[in-house]
């Protein structure tokens, strides 16, 4: 059968399921704001990611996706509910194997590409050789290993987000949470840096959480992707795509892929209407 030749395999159906990395429970923000009405941003939203899961999470424009980010990032303070990484609470604070990727070039433009990756190990205070020996690693696993002097304003938008990715790689993170971190770049740059991405969750084993404006970005990188309602934002849907961990862009050819989008969209459609509706 023709359509085979382009298949996935699907996961294995006697692997153990995964321990629970990441639990989200009853989780909401309120944004409360001088002489204005407070804005009820996220939530009640609760849901667990599994270790080694890749997770995205699509929804309309402002229905809290980089809020929900932030909360389990520690980077904000949920208003109400519970967040735990690794079975302990997150308290506002980002824990010990974080990092955080986001949509903005996160560069400083006055470090070369080797520094800039060295910055939070550095900071971290680990010895230099051994930032050293990351670095060298991430940039050569980045394509980045012939830019390590250039400067950030040298390089391309794809390739500084590149940077941004190798300084989260560097710290070796168990957890990354990805906001939109390809938004800014060109349709193909998009793509490549979509199976890097992949490359980089299947060296590292680490979870990752991907928010993304594209479906197709979703359906094909993620093992889960979670769809949003328009805020206050929670899951209205929740899908499993089968696709094994030898994936890569071939997986938008395979016969499934197109229910899965149509799926999405169908759930989503609704939703960024009401926003709309809502602006209009
Ligand atoms: N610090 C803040 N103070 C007040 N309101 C805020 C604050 N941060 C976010 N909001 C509001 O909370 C809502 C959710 O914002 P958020 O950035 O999480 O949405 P989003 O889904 O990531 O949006 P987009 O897809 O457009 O990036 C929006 O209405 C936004 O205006």
């Amino acid at each position: 059968m023709a359509t085979h030749l382009h298949s996935v395999p699907l996961a294995q159906d006697d692997v153990a399921p995964a321990p629970v990395h990441i639990n989200v429970e009853a989780v909401t923000k309120v944004f409360s704001r001088e002489h204005a009405e407070p804005v009820h941003a996220l939530g009640p939203v609760s849901f667990s990611l599994r270790r080694k899961e890749f997770f995205s999470v699509v929804g309309p424009s402002g229905c809290g996706k980089s809020t929900l980010l932030d909360v389990i990032a520690g980077l904000s303070a949920p208003s109400d509910g519970v967040i735990e990484f690794e079975g302990k609470r997150v308290n506002g604070q980002v824990p010990d194997g974080v990092a955080v990727v986001f949509q903005e070039d996160a560069s400083f433009p006055w470090l070369s590409v080797f520094d800039n990756a060295a910055f939070g190990a550095r900071r971290a205070g680990l010895a230099e050789t051994e930032v050293r020996e990351r670095v060298d690693h991430a940039l050569a696993f980045m394509g980045l290993a012939r830019f390590a002097d250039a400067y950030p304003a040298q390089l391309s938008g794809g390739m500084r987000q590149r940077v941004c990715i190798a300084r989260a790689m560097v710290m070796r993170p168990r957890l990354m949470l990805l906001d939109e971190p390809f938004g800014a770049l060109d349709q193909q740059t998009r793509l490549l840096m979509g199976e890097e991405t992949l490359k980089l969750w299947r060296e590292t084993e680490s979870t990752i959480m991907l928010i993304t404006h594209s479906i197709d970005e979703a359906v094909m990188l993620s093992d889960r992707v979670g769809t949003m309602s328009a805020r206050p934002g929670t899951f209205i849907d929740i899908v499993e795509t089968g696709w094994s961990r030898e994936r890569g862009s071939e997986t938008a050819l395979d016969p499934r892929f197109g229910a899965l989008q149509s799926q999405i969209w169908g759930k989503l459609r609704g939703e960024s209407l009401k926003t709309l509706g809502e602006r209009s």
